[in-house]
């Protein structure tokens, strides 16, 4: 497997070549091998060198040289200032509409729009390097993406390392029904979220490996028990990216710190001393959401604990949008970064990418790296760098696909045109199919309107144009809802 990539001026090209199969990008679109090597050529002759297997590769074409169908960018200067990193800036509405008009035939429904779209750039996304990246998941780090706009370094900007119950006094509060009245335990925040080093090898018997409950991109997580009795999980960064993770795990630290929601992992300490960073969370004791997906953890998730799985995500990210102290956007939201309790509700974990979003409420988006998962990210923020909540909502319509049909984002064993999820569900969806999309492990039979709501709102979220998805508010409420009908209907027997 190898990944280069380089930023020339305005333009962003890379290469991936997994098991001989090539794929090529540029400026966030899949090209064909020719295109892609013709803009290579001209990049060439501009003394922007692409080196090694790259530049093999396009040996022994025969090419036409003319830059008249040229992939690249001419405006150099206006891309890089309007991808400044860190910067936040307005919403230009000029902008969008064009996006809207370049993308979205007028004939076309609004549904149909997103899919298409959504389908065209995910296949951009997915296909570029999942094929590598699923089958290496936890051997190395690299399912987690993060590209920068400003560098003009040569390797890849896919090389990331890796990767109280109190309810929010607003409308999002949950009347109390059956499914909803399980309360987390108590987790007393520790005295101070300094812990000392020798706390934790205490807790963790040194780091001990027959304590070790996972292992991320990151680094490596623990299970352990604090003097008090108190149990908690403990990420220990990998040293190998430890300058990198520094400013990552103050993030972590930082925004976590400030946040108390029962579907969020909640921070209760860390250590940030000398050689080691660590990160305590509570401890969730079931598994993560992909586990049971995959029926590692013994059951089947019937549809009733889908339904509330999603719920609970959307909940978790609600509080972080809109009633967080500052707005929060998590930036890796998957399903192995959803956390299950013994009860099945779920919480939104690992807040390595998560970023405060504006400050300024006339301020639409903040321009920064893009991080975040291939297959979950949003195609709008990998080409323009703008991140806003809506990137979130973006990866929750992929992850609702996920929950519903049991498929990951892109599921290489599967037939070339039903690998990238979100286009072989736009398709069954157009052809009125949405039964047969439904996890085959399912055995329930659910009704087709319910079904079809579900659907709808995935597609919505992963609309190719962020003002085409719905806030997570927004879903929330459809959500609600959509159990409200289900309820009814299982009533109805
Ligand atoms: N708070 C926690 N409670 C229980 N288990 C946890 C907790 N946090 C993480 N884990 C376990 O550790 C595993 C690794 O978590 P981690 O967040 O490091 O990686 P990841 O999200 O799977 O991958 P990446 O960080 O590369 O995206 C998880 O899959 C989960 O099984």
């Amino acid at each position: 497997f190898a990944t280069q990539s380089k930023v020339c001026g305005s333009n962003h090209i890379a290469y991936s070549n997994c098991h001989g199969h090539e794929v090529f990008f540029i400026n966030g679109e899949l090209k064909e091998k020719e295109s892609f090597c013709k803009a290579l050529h001209s990049l060439e002759v501009n003394d922007c060198t692409f080196e090694n297997s790259l530049g093999s590769s396009c040996s022994g074409l025969d090419l036409d040289l003319s830059l008249a169908d040229s992939p690249l960018k001419p405006e150099r200067s206006l891309l890089q200032k309007e991808v400044r990193e860190e910067s936040t800036s307005h919403d230009p509405s000029q902008d969008t509409s064009k996006e809207k008009k370049d993308d979205d035939p007028e004939t076309l429904s609004p549904i149909y729009k997103s899919g298409i779209g959504a389908a065209g750039v995910l296949v951009i996304c997915c296909t570029f390097l999942c094929p590598c990246l699923y089958k290496k998941k936890k051997a190395t780090p690299s399912t987690v993406l993060e590209k920068d706009p400003k560098s003009t370094d040569s390797i890849s900007p896919f090389n990331v390392n890796s990767s109280s119950e109190k309810v929010p006094a607003s409308p999002l509060r949950v009347p109390p029904s059956p499914s909803r009245l399980y309360q987390s335990p108590k987790l007393r925040r520790l005295e101070s979220v300094h812990l000392n080093l020798s706390q934790v090898a205490r807790a963790t018997n040194n780091f001990s490996p027959s304590l070790k409950i996972g292992e991320g991109g990151f680094g490596t997580v623990y299970k352990a028990e604090l003097d008090d009795g108190q149990v908690v999980a403990i990420k220990r960064a990998k040293k190998e990216h430890f300058a990198k993770l520094r400013t990552e795990f103050s993030s972590e630290v930082e925004l976590l710190a400030k946040i108390d929601h029962r579907n969020l992992v909640k921070l209760l300490g860390y250590v940030d001393k000398g050689n080691e960073r660590l990160i305590i969370t509570e401890y969730v004791p079931n598994g993560t959401l992909r586990e049971h997906l995959d029926v590692q953890r013994g059951k089947i998730l019937d549809f009733n604990q889908r339904l509330e799985i999603s719920i609970d995500v959307a909940h978790g990210l609600t509080y972080l949008h809109l009633y967080a102290e500052k707005q929060i956007i998590h930036r890796d939201v998957k399903s192995s970064n959803i956390l299950l309790t013994e009860s099945m509700r779920a919480k939104v974990a690992d807040f390595g990418f998560a970023r405060i979003g504006p400050v300024d409420s006339d301020l639409t988006h903040i321009s920064t790296k893009v991080k975040g998962t291939v297959g979950y990210l949003d195609p709008e923020y990998m080409r323009t760098y703008q991140l806003t909540p809506k990137s979130d909502v973006y990866s929750f319509g992929i992850l609702l696909l996920e929950i519903l049909t049991g498929r990951r984002p892109v599921e290489l064993r599967k037939p070339a045109d039903e690998r990238v999820t979100l286009r072989w569900v736009f398709k069954k969806y157009n052809e009125g199919n949405v039964v047969d999309m439904v996890d085959p492990l399912m055995e329930e039979n659910v009704n087709t309107e319910i079904l079809y709501s579900l659907f709808t709102l995935a597609i919505q979220c992963a609309a190719p144009i962020r003002s085409d998805r719905p806030s997570m508010k927004a879903v929330v409420e459809q959500l609600w809802g959509i159990r409200a009908d289900y309820l009814k209907g299982v009533r109805k027997g």
